[in-house]
Formats: structure tokens, C-alpha cells, sequence
């Protein structure tokens, strides 16, 4: 598994913000979508191209376009519908597939409340999105999911990262094809389960809290 960190002032600037807790839903909601675009940015640096023969008004000349078969985006519910339509935004012929997942607040487990994506993903290029890898439990199992389906080569892009999500990460993730890109690695895990300083729990800033 490879982490990239992405150092950028922008990037700080408006994690600062998220992370505040006087940041009401609106402003949280635009700024995690102003973030999944600049971290889509460091995370799409490998997307497949193909050669693409044009005309300008000029001349002709050779550029690129995204290949086929097409990426998919996965967006983990409820959190990771808040990065999705930056995501796409870049990666505008990705078709998106859905995976529900909830984390037990007692025992930490994650399960699969629901799922919707292609059954074969052999070839494709995956882009998995959640604003959390606090434990790691919810993206080790996402992520163990696609490669089942035949993914060859997945990407997360989170917001916030813990120490101890990313070494569970790295231990049941050795030797796949997987790269995290986040904007931030935390102190640590606090006795609940959160990420400390974190920004608390994201689906409930982005949406209010499901109860
Ligand atoms: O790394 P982990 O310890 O597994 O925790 C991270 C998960 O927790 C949050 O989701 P949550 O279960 O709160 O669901 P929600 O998005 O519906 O609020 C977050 O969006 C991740 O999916
Ligand atoms: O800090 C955390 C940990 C898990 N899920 C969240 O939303 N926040
Ligand atoms: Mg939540």
C-alpha cells in the first residue's frame, strides 16, 4: 500500500476550516467538496489515458483522453456522498458505484448495509471515497471487496487520516494495489474511536446526526 500526503497551503487552509466545530453544514459540505477536488488531483495522477488524434482550429496534432474501460467511483454512504461530485467533477466519464457502510460506535466493526456496483471489476481503475480512515475496519473492507471483484489497482482518497487506520491499512492491505491519498495524518485514535483532533464524526456535520 503507498500513502501520499498532500502538502498544499489550500489544502490546510480549508482543513483548518472543516475541522472547526463552529463550521455549519453548508460551509462543511462545500469545503469537503472543495477538498475532494484538490486531493482528486494528486490521486488521479496515474488515471489510464489513450492517445487521442485532434484538429484544432489550426492543425492537427495528438493529445490524450481517459481510456477505457472507465474508472469508478465508489463513494462509502453516508460521508463519502459529500466527495463524490468533486470527484467526478475531474473524472467526468466515471461511472459510480455505491457501497453503505456503518461502523458499530460500541465495537468499532463495520458492516455492509448496502451495495451497488459492477460484480466484475477486472481492469478497472477504482477510486474509493470517504472522509474517514479512523480505525481503518470500514476502508479495509471496501477495499477487500473490490479487489474480490477483480479491481487491479484502487485508490482512496480520504480527508482525514489516524496513525493507527494506516497501519491496520498497510498489514491487511500488503501487497495490493492500493494507494491512500489524504489530506492529513492525525495524532491518533481517541477511546471512542474518533480521530483526534479529527473533525468529530462527518457524516453527522454533513447531514445531522442519523438518529
Ligand atoms: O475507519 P473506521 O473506524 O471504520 O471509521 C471510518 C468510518 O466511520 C464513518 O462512517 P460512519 O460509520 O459514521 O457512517 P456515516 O457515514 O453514515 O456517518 C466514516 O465516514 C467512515 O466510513
Ligand atoms: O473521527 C471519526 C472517526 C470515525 N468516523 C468519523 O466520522 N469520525
Ligand atoms: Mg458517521
Amino acid at each position: 500500500m503507498r500513502l501520499q500526503v498532500v502538502d498544499h497551503p489550500l489544502v490546510a487552509h480549508k482543513l483548518t476550516t472543516l475541522r472547526d466545530k463552529r463550521t455549519d453544514s453548508a460551509t462543511f459540505r462545500r469545503l469537503a467538496d472543495e477538498l475532494v477536488t484538490l486531493l482528486a488531483y494528486e490521486a488521479t495522477r496515474d488515471v489510464r489515458t489513450e492517445q487521442a488524434d485532434i484538429e484544432t482550429p489550426v492543425a492537427p496534432t495528438t493529445g490524450v483522453k481517459l481510456s477505457h474501460p472507465r474508472p469508478l467511483v465508489v463513494p462509502i454512504l453516508r460521508a463519502g456522498l459529500g466527495m463524490l461530485d468533486g470527484m467526478v467533477r475531474l473524472l467526468p466519464t466515471a461511472e459510480v458505484g455505491f457501497l453503505g457502510m456503518v461502523r458499530n460506535e460500541e465495537t468499532l466493526e463495520a458492516s455492509t448495509y448496502a451495495t451497488r456496483m459492477p460484480e466484475d471489476l477486472s481492469g478497472r481503475q477504482v477510486y474509493v471515497v470517504d472522509p474517514m480512515l479512523a480505525t481503518g475496519g470500514t476502508l479495509v473492507a471496501a477495499i477487500q471487496e473490490l479487489i474480490k471483484r477483480g479491481a487491479d489497482d484502487v485508490t482512496a482518497v480520504v480527508l482525514l487520516a489516524a496513525p493507527e487506520g494506516v497501519e491496520i491499512m498497510e498489514r491487511e492491505l500488503a501487497g495490493t494495489p492500493v494507494t491512500v491519498v489524504t489530506a492529513a495524518v492525525d495524532e491518533r485514535l481517541n477511546e471512542h474511536g474518533y480521530i483526534v483532533p479529527g473533525l468529530g464524526d462527518a457524516g453527522d456535520r454533513m447531514y445531522g446526526s442519523a438518529e
